[in-house]
């Protein structure tokens, strides 16, 4: 994976998501990512939130997820050369070979896929569990020499994952989310530590809206390496826009060298 030290501009697509109906909320992205990529500066990277073609349809999940991912893949794909920009997708409900998989995947500016991930870990209190199946490997994602670790919404729980990530040599969190009231204490918490505790960004686009009862809080989030936030968006439909810079991470490992002076061999996974 390469380095950089150029900044990127980030743009984060919190958006309100139509349960069921994948047609209308790809309407309603591009139409936000249209308006995103008229920014100034200009978005390097749009980050969608989780689920955003489905929302959490369970009960219909098998006729409506995207059969192995292709129309999400070509629109995505088509946005991303159109405009020049990458895009890291959010999530989609996708149906590979009858099962269903809650998965991430990543465009360059000239629309080719660079990654692809499923959510690891279901979320059981959402009924995931039941409809879904988890990947089963992280995934590192080459922003432009920019190093990103994949994760979606619960998985930020797992502090685990974000660390190895971050061993992996991770500089930022891209974390797309549907996630709901009332644990926006929860959200903003989980997302700081994961910040603080790996020195890396958390770039966290999380939906608005409702549905069927439950209530999504947006407060989309671009936390710094520092645990500093950079940009949070409201409870309603926005665009969410921050600079990142990786001179930054490499400055604040430098300040307190939490990855030196790790004991792996005293703490890790012992019973
Ligand atoms: N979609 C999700 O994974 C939701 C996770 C969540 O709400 C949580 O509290 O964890």
């Amino acid at each position: 994976m390469g380095h950089t030290d150029k900044k990127l501009a980030v743009a984060l697509i919190q958006a309100d998501i139509e349960i069921g109906s994948p047609k209308a909320n790809k309407t309603r992205l591009s139409e936000m990512m249209e308006q995103a990529v008229q920014g100034n500066p200009k978005p390097d990277l749009l980050v969608l939130p989780e689920m955003w073609n489905t929302g959490y349809a369970l009960e219909q999940i098998h006729e409506i997820a995207d059969p192995e991912g292709e129309d999400t893949r070509r629109f995505l794909s088509s946005f991303a050369r159109m405009h020049g920009v990458m895009i890291v997708g959010g999530s989609a409900a996708v149906k590979k070979k009858g099962r269903i998989f809650n998965t991430m995947y990543a465009f360059d500016r000239s629309g080719r896929q660079i990654g692809e991930y499923s959510k690891l870990h279901l979320f059981r209190l959402m009924d995931e569990e039941k409809h879904l199946t988890a990947g089963d490997e992280p995934v590192k994602l080459d922003l432009e020499g920019f190093a990103a670790g994949a994760s979606i919404c619960y998985d930020i729980r797992f502090p685990e994952l974000a660390r190895s990530l971050a061993l992996g040599g991770a500089k930022m969190l891209i974390v797309p989310a549907e996630w709901p009231h009332p644990r926006l204490h929860h959200w903003r918490t989980l997302l700081t530590a994961r910040a603080i505790e790996n020195q890396m960004y958390v770039i966290a686009c999380n939906r608005v809206g409702s549905s069927r009862g439950t209530d999504f809080f947006g407060h989309s989030l671009i936390i710094d390496p520092w645990g500093e936030i950079v940009a949070e968006g409201g409870e309603t439909e926005e665009i969410v826009t921050g600079v990142i810079s990786p001179e930054l991470v490499d400055e604040v490992r430098g300040r307190i060298p939490v990855f030196a002076d790790r004991r792996p061999e005293v703490y890790s996974d012992k019973k």
